[in-house]
């Protein structure tokens, strides 16, 4: 009994896990000890066993049992025998691999219900191999049979009986299933995986029929050229031979530089530096274009969202006439959901497409599940909301006929269906009553809800829903989008996931008091560009001035952001580098304007386009131009610091940069007159409003209240400077963000960051030198890519001559000075005022002449 008991204790004593590893280790002993046996698998050991008698095997000498050859002796004899003779041949190594991984994982104390599928994907192989080496086997005798065994001969056999010569195209196409299975267990990606290949050989063909086509083309293009040269050459020496004659009759004086631009624009009939106008009519006229501008803006904008109300479909879930006004409650459908990885394929191929880089686009994966709890609908609160609306409308002896509610995720909009006497402006005027009566604080009264004769109230949802990113990011209207910046904020009252394209706004103002969710809209705007945009058409510039809402995306840096060169901290954070970047910004913007003139296009898409085909010479500067989008989330600390020297690059950029592909992403939490001032208001016509503080606020960022109505966490109107939405803004946590900055920022990125141009002393409206002293050297050089290009810019002389922004700039005021270019006119290029070659000689000869 005592006995018992200590063994009792010696097994109790044993913790869970340490029983387990005793019993993993035994099994993958087993396996490996049925592995080894089958490995060392003899065809004569089983003819010798069975000629053992009991005798041999225990006799100490061994005798006879020497002679076995298997590793694991008699044991070892009867186990391969069994095996491979009458099972599967080697093929049986599955089952001992089995074993062992089985033995493994209880060894690990792992749960063994994950071996289930490799286990019978495993015994399947078996089955497979056996089965196709033993027909080969049983047809060509080939090898022998220990490959297949027993087994293997008898099921190719029963098979090529009922099948007959079909049962080897049966199990080769068994084999290939299996094997991509193995490869991928997602056969859709595998089939993706497989085009894939197809595509990328076809790709690589297309490339090289491409490359033989343009060499060809490039050769008789130099023939043409060279054809061409000679015969200007020629034209050349028959022009200056005649010119030499006639100055030789009429012996001309020559001219100074300053008379000569005029004189030689007269004589041309070219247009030269602009007449002169008064500037009452130079200020008039831009104001003009200005609110030309504007106004086409708002107008586009404006078509970005021309959906009435209500209007999408939506499940009708209850109706009730318990009293005399009948109310119908609506539940948005929503959005269709996207394919399971539809995204992550989508993404693969677009990461494909640009071999420049080895770029993974965050997976859908990295994003949180929402709960499957769905929208709930509280039909009592609705009941008891319609109840009180009625009765204060009754009150006021507002007759309604009908409601119609629909239940969004943050608030429930009622509809209400006036009687036709009733005017409907007068509802609006009860809304502090009702206000009071629902004692709800988001309440917003719409009277009339734009373009119908409904009068829309909206009340707070008593349990809001969280919009989670992944929900609108995986639907198939973000995914099947082909929005260059697709921006999807959350989803609507009737539960539509609302999108536009940033390109198209072009640029976005946001205000909201502190903690109404402006970091996270910030984050959601972002994470949408993260998972439609390759880092090759994309680049952030961002700028925080409260140092942490941002600084999550430093991980990004050598993927996405852009910076001046030399800076440490990716993340603008103080106001003098804030200016800094706004400036580079538009240098950044004048130089691509100057990229896309010489291209000869008229906005960023179709020069890259045009860049990609290979149209236009990387040794002449041209580069594939990412859309830059410039994130500022605090305008009211660089304005507080630097006003003016902030407001004139924003809205510089906010007027002139769209075409070339930067769009500025503004927040604010003090949305007031001297943070956003009415330059900065003009040039933003699609305008963000989180919940603020008061309707003086909401004004200035809407020009309506309504902001002041919201309650926070996401709740947000957007506009157009048309219609109103209300949305609720699509949550996305710090560990999501972590999760999708960390997944980008482990990847290798460029080896060179994308770097804004440097800024120096602008010398355009400094002092003008001299022309007569100081002349640089590549002052002549410059004059000629001038008059070649007929383009007066900085950054044309900068790219072609390799220089500085400020020897550039010094050489055209020089340039302007000697009559080559006309005066400094902003963001345009100068006038070029030497029509050709000849002219430029002309007066260079006269400029030396006079310096002399
Ligand atoms: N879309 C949303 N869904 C659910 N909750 C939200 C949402 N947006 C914000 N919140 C909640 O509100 C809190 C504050 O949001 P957020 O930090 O974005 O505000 P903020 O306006 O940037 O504030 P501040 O100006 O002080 O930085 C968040 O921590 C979160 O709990």
């Amino acid at each position: 009994m005592a006995k018992k008991n200590s063994s009792g204790r010696f097994l109790g004593g044993l913790t869970e896990s340490r029983k387990m590893e005793i019993i993993g280790i035994l099994v993958m002993a087993l396996g490996g000890l049925i592995g080894l046996s089958i490995l060392s698998y003899h065809a004569s050991d089983y003819n010798l066993i069975q000629s053992l008698s009991t005798d041999n095997l225990f006799s100490v000498d061994r005798g006879p049992a020497l002679r076995i050859q298997n590793g694991l002796g008699v044991v070892g004899a009867y186990l391969a025998h069994f095996f491979v003779y009458r099972l599967f041949g080697y093929m049986s190594l599955f089952i001992p691999v089995i074993i062992l991984s089985y033995g493994w994982v209880i060894f690990r104390n792992h749960d063994a219900g994950q071996l289930l599928w490799p286990t019978a994907y495993g015994i399947w192989s078996m089955v497979l191999l056996s089965t196709i080496l033993g027909w080969f086997n049983a047809e060509y005798d080939w090898y022998s049979s220990v490959w297949n065994g027993s087994a293997g001969i008898a099921t190719a056999r029963v098979l090529q009986n009922i099948t007959g010569i079909g049962s080897i195209i049966i199990l080769a196409v068994l084999l290939v299933t299996t094997v991509l299975a193995l490869l991928d267990r997602d056969l859709q990606t595998t089939v993706d995986t497989v085009k894939g290949w197809f595509s990328d050989i076809r790709a690589s063909f297309a490339d090289w029929q491409e490359e033989r086509q343009a060499q060809k083309k490039n050769k008789q293009r130099q023939r043409e050229t060279e054809a061409q040269q000679a015969k200007v050459q020629q034209q050349q020496q028959a022009e200056q031979q005649m010119r030499r004659q006639s100055q030789s009759q009429s012996g001309s004086p020559s001219r100074s530089p300053r008379q000569s631009a005029p004189s030689s624009d007269r004589e041309t009939g070219r247009k030269g530096p602009p007449e002169s106008t008064s500037i009452d009519e130079i200020v008039e006229r831009s104001q003009q274009q200005d609110r030309e501008r504007i106004r086409r803006e708002q107008q586009e904008v404006q078509s970005l969202d021309q959906r009435p109300r209500a209007d999408i479909e939506k499940k009708q879930i209850v109706e009730d006439h318990e009293d005399d006004v009948d109310i119908s409650v609506y539940v948005g459908e929503g959005d269709e959901e996207a394919g399971d990885r539809e995204l992550d394929r989508q993404n693969k191929d677009k990461a494909r497409e640009v071999p420049r880089v080895k770029y993974k686009f965050p997976t859908v994966k990295l994003l949180d599940s929402p709960p499957n709890e769905g929208n709930e609908v509280d039909l009592n609160e609705i009941k008891e909301n319609k109840r009180i609306i009625l009765d204060k409308l009754k009150r006021h002896k507002i007759e309604i006929r009908s409601i119609n509610a629909i239940v969004g995720p943050t608030v429930t909009l009622y509809e209400l269906d006036p009687a036709p006497d009733v005017k409907i402006s007068k509802i609006e005027s009860y809304a502090n009553d009702l206000k009071m009566a629902t004692a709800a604080r988001g309440l917003r009264i719409m009277a009339p809800i734009p373009g119908r004769s409904a009068v829309g109230i909206e009340v707070p949802n008593g349990k809001r829903e969280i919009v989670y990113i992944k929900s609108v990011i995986n639907t198939k209207k973000f995914v099947e989008s082909d929005y260059e910046l697709p921006l999807a904020f959350g989803k609507t009252i009737e539960n539509e996931v609302f999108m536009v394209d940033l390109t198209r706004m072009p640029h976005l103002l946001i205000a909201g008091a502190t903690g109404s969710g402006k970091t996270v809209g910030i984050n959601t705007i972002i994470t949408c560009l993260l998972y439609k945009c390759h880092p090759d058409n994309l680049k952030f510039v961002m700028i925080d001035p409260k140092k942490i809402e941002l600084s999550l995306y430093q991980k990004i840096e050598d993927h996405f952001l852009a910076t001046i060169p030399g800076t440490e901290d990716p993340i603008v954070t103080d106001t003098a580098k804030a200016q800094e970047t706004l400036e580079s910004l538009t240098m950044e913007m004048d130089e691509r304007y100057d990229l896309l003139k010489e291209g000869m296009v008229r906005d960023i898409r179709s020069y890259n386009k045009k860049f990609d085909n290979g149209e236009l010479d990387e040794e002449e500067g041209h580069r594939h131009l990412p859309y830059i989008v410039v994130l500022v989330d605090e305008l009211a600390d660089l304005m507080m610091t630097a006003g003016k020297q902030i407001e004139e690059p924003i809205a510089r950029l906010a007027q002139l940069a769209r075409a070339v592909g930067i769009h500025l992403v503004v927040a604010t939490q003090r949305p007031s007159v001297n943070v956003i001032t009415g330059t900065i208001k003009a040039n933003f016509p699609a305008r963000i409003a989180y919940q603020v503080a008061s309707k003086v606020d909401s004004r200035t960022i809407l020009d309506t209240g309504g902001a002041d109505q919201l309650i926070g966490s996401g709740d947000m109107l957007f506009t157009n400077g048309g219609g109103m939405t209300r949305i609720q803004n699509a949550f996305v946590s710090t560990e999501e963000v972590e999760e999708i900055t960390g997944f980008i920022g482990n990847q290798r990125g460029y080896n060179k960051k994308y770097e804004l141009p440097v800024i120096q002393e602008e010398s355009s409206s400094g002092d003008i030198p001299d022309p007569l002293e100081d002349i640089d050297e590549l002052f002549e050089a410059a004059a000629k890519i001038i008059v070649l290009h007929q383009q007066g810019s900085v950054s044309l002389l900068q790219r072609k001559l390799k220089i500085g922004y400020n020897r550039a700039g010094r050489i055209i005021d020089q340039l302007f000075n000697a009559g080559v270019v006309g005066p400094y006119q902003g963001s345009t290029a100068r006038d070029v005022l030497v029509e050709d070659e000849e002219e430029l000689e002309q007066l260079l000869d006269e400029l030396d002449e006079f310096n002399r």
